[in-house]
């Protein structure tokens, strides 16, 4: 199996340079040459099978062989044994055919968690077996820091530096980053929005020149290929539990960076009958208004009741148009050069067949705090905002009722007591019992100006030998 990139201009890799490139020399992002396919009777033979059993059949012809069958078998189950349900990912019924995927029963509380353990143990094994030390660079809204730091932080192999837009993120969210002790750990709070930390990680893997001794950045973000290869699992797992592939199944994703539900457009791809995939937004809605209009453009970003879907450049959204052009790398590479100069109008065939693939719903902090308090009422579930914003997407999608739709749950409640409290709902969302004395741990971390040659300077000046 061999990655292209979706600008076209960077050399084609195997899944271990991918694993360790993050993005693209040409500044594009991988993705496989060709997509496995599974034939219905190979997608009947996976059922009752344990999630990491799963996990391996799904994601083994991506790697391709770069770990070896046992290998990859041990390190997927280490991997999903730290989830605190021994479903990993449960399916609650909240309704006739509606129903939500739990992902959030990670160390970490979101669905970050189903790829960064991974993540981190696969890094650990391939830098082990190089000898290589390396220095992970990411841009968290929220959930990915803490997932990164939680799956990477016994690599002996990495520093990790992990950027925040300071004063945007929950609580709950900043303490799961700062409270983790480790020298090789550093949380830069950056005086800016999420959009200006994704961009600092962008341009910082374009020009690695500020890192001593050589040393390269590997990523943590949905840039790297592996965390949506992860993430592709989970949406056989719901499809199998409930009928499939026999059956069509709905999802509903709560979406900002494109990375979950491109994973779910894959699993499709691949030969799971998904019927639809809904694109659920908050207010910072650019891939709402593109599906809607065709015209992909970028707007100011604004702070929401569900902090970590605050993002207005959606990374994986560039995946989708390698496909949606034909794969034509070039003309992605200026589709993305007109959008980071302001807009790009995606052409009538290109808008036809994303409307086909996709639908989209924007839900606003109002409609985020009526789902969570509609939901309690009616079935005393306790909604997260952003799985709320999945949810409130799933009833108001015009959809065939006598198909089962999954809204993915991608966050726990407890990670956002204040929306919860917001929508008027008094239950208080409890922390797990690991999480218990978070408000108690010592936090440590660094406020950095909105500039990437100071945060490129601290990185440089902190690095472990
Ligand atoms: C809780 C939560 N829900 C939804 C999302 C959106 O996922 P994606 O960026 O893969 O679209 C994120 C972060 O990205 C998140 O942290
Ligand atoms: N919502 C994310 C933002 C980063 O997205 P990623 O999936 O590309 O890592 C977060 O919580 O940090």
């Amino acid at each position: 199996m061999r990655y292209l990139s979706t600008r076209g201009a960077a050399p084609a890799l195997s899944f271990e340079d991918v694993l360790l490139a993050g993005l693209a020399s040409d500044g594009g992002l991988y993705v496989p040459e060709t997509l496995p396919r599974f034939s219905r009777d190979e997608i009947t033979a996976l059922r009752g099978l344990s999630y990491p059993a799963l996990a391996e059949r799904v994601i083994a012809p991506f790697i391709a062989g770069a770990v070896p069958e046992d290998d990859l078998r041990t390190i997927l189950e280490d991997c999903y044994a730290v989830f605190r349900h021994g479903a990993v990912a449960p399916l609650v019924q909240l309704g006739p055919n509606q129903w939500v995927m739990e992902l959030f029963h990670g160390p970490t509380l979101a669905f970050k968690d189903f790829a960064l353990q991974l993540l981190g143990r696969l890094l650990d094994y391939i830098l082990e077996r190089r000898g290589e030390k390396v220095v992970i660079m990411g841009a968290t809204s929220g959930d990915t820091g803490s997932a990164a730091i939680e799956g990477c932080r016994r690599c002996e192999n990495v520093d990790i530096f992990i950027l925040h837009p300071h004063g945007r993120v929950s609580e709950v969210q900043r303490r799961q980053m700062t409270t983790v002790p480790g020298e090789g750990i550093h949380n830069l709070a950056v005086e800016g929005n999420f959009d200006d930390c994704q961009a600092m990680v962008k341009a910082s893997f374009g020009a690695q020149g500020f890192l001593p001794d050589g040393r390269r950045l590997v990523a943590v973000n949905s840039i790297n290929w592996a965390r949506i290869m992860a993430q592709v699992v989970y949406y056989f797992h719901a499809a199998l539990a409930l009928g499939g592939p026999d059956r069509p199944v709905a999802f509903s994703v709560p979406t900002g960076n494109f990375g979950d539900i491109f994973a779910g457009y894959l699993a499709r791809g691949m030969g799971l009958p998904v019927s639809q995939l809904v694109i659920a937004t908050n207010r910072n809605d650019v891939l709402h208004r593109v599906l809607t209009s065709g015209l992909y453009d970028r707007q100011p970003l604004e702070a929401s009741l569900s902090p970590s879907m605050d993002i207005t450049v959606s990374s994986n959204f560039e995946r989708l148009l390698f496909d949606l052009y034909g794969r034509d790398g070039e003309t992605v590479a200026g589709l993305m050069r007109a959008f980071d100069d302001g807009q790009v109008q995606l052409s009538r065939n290109a808008l036809a067949d994303a409307r086909a693939l996709f639908s989209s719903h924007r839900v606003d902090d109002d409609g985020t705090c009526a789902e969570i308090a509609g939901t309690w009422a009616a079935s005393e579930y306790l909604l997260d905002p952003h799985t709320a914003i999945g949810l409130a997407a799933a009833r108001a999608a015009s959809r065939d009722p006598a198909v089962p739709m999954v809204t993915l749950a991608t966050a726990h409640p407890a990670k956002f007591p204040d929306a919860v409290r917001r929508a008027g709902v008094e239950r208080e969302p409890a922390l797990p019992a690991h999480l218990a004395d978070l408000y108690d741990r010592e936090e440590r971390y660094t406020v950095l100006p909105n500039d990437l040659a100071a945060v490129q300077t601290f990185m440089a000046d902190n690095l472990r030998a």
